[in-house]
């Protein structure tokens, strides 16, 4: 594996129209690995990835794709990289499969377009013309394009975005096949499960800069807002306490808080303890937050 990173930027700016979209940001998405880009509308995704695709050119700092320049070295980033854009990109007058066969046709070692027509689902309208391909269509057809010329690194502009979840899912296999054969991949998207499915790092963006980073596990973990439970009111909370071995809480009447860390061996006890007197519990949570918890407490509630 080589030894610098798949992508690498440090101190990205890019400005449009004197305004400062993308402010001094660094990222590193590593080798074999995907790297989820999450953030909200206008934050800088699509503009960050557009730099490393060599589509834009920076206004200061640094971009690395698999230790080239992606504008001055495009001719040998090409075929090593794939791209799928928000938009799609696709010429609209051809049709799906006869794209995606002349596509093929351009690389010394493409990808069997039969297996692609398979694993994506292109075959009902492999003879449709792109123009008049459904949302979620256009955007597999643009996935089995940027993918079929075997790429080391690939990313993908919200690569799910407007497919039902069938298509969904087959697209999350192939991704996860993808980094099962070696193959980078930087991803941007909205949906947090997708993120938590597929990432093996979570970069967050907002206002142009990279606010949080880490494994998915790693983001979530440490916040959590700890063991609460419903129950019979007025339990002895003493006795429970020393069931567990760790400080508990009647909050209001039937509600209980549970102090310290929650572990498997917590939930038992406590399960143990209620069933030994007949309480039934009506509740329990052990405040682990979601992806989605974090990013919004990172960045906000309000729309942009
Ligand atoms: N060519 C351009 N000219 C002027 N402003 C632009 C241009 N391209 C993007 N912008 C602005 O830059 C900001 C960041 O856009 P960008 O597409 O990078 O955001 P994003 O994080 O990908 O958002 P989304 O989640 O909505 O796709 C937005 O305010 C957008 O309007």
């Amino acid at each position: 594996m080589p030894s610098n990173p798949a992508v690498e930027i440090t101190g990205l700016v890019k400005r449009y129209d004197g305004r400062e979209i993308v402010r001094s940001l660094d990222l590193t998405a590593h080798h074999g690995q995907v790297t989820a880009v999450l953030g909200p509308n206008g934050a800088g995704k699509t503009t960050t990835i557009e730099c490393c695709e060599g589509l834009r050119l920076p206004d200061a700092g640094t971009v690395r794709v698999l230790g080239l320049d992606p504008v001055a070295d495009s001719h040998e980033l090409r075929p090593r990289v794939g791209v799928m854009l928000q938009d799609g990109g696709l010429p609209t007058s051809v049709r799906a499969l006869e794209m995606l066969r002349h596509v093929s046709a351009m690389y010394a070692e493409p990808w069997d377009v039969d297996d692609l027509v398979e694993r994506l689902g292109l075959a009902s309208f492999a003879t449709t013309t792109v123009r008049r391909l459904s949302g979620g269509q256009r955007q597999r057809l643009a996935l089995a394009a940027a993918l079929v010329g075997r790429p080391e690194l690939v990313f993908l502009d919200e690569p799910s975005a407007g497919m039902d979840p069938q298509s969904r899912h087959a697209v999350w296999e192939l991704v996860r096949a993808l980094r099962d054969q070696g193959v980078s991949i930087v991803l941007t998207t909205h949906l947090m499960d997708e993120a938590e499915e597929l990432a093996d790092r979570v970069v967050i963006v907002d206002h142009g800069q990279v606010i949080a980073e880490g494994a998915p596990a790693e983001l979530v973990t440490g916040s959590g807002g700890g063991l609460t439970f419903a129950t019979t009111a007025g339990l002895e909370t003493l006795s429970l306490a020393s069931a567990l071995g760790a400080g508990v809480r009647e909050t209001a009447p039937g509600s209980y808080a549970v102090s310290g860390a929650v572990t498997p061996a917590t939930l038992v006890s406590l399960t143990r303890w209620c069933a030994d007197r007949s309480h039934l519990l009506t509740r329990v949570s052990t405040g682990r937050r979601t992806l989605e918890d974090v990013f919004l407490d990172l960045t906000g509630r309000s729309l942009r």
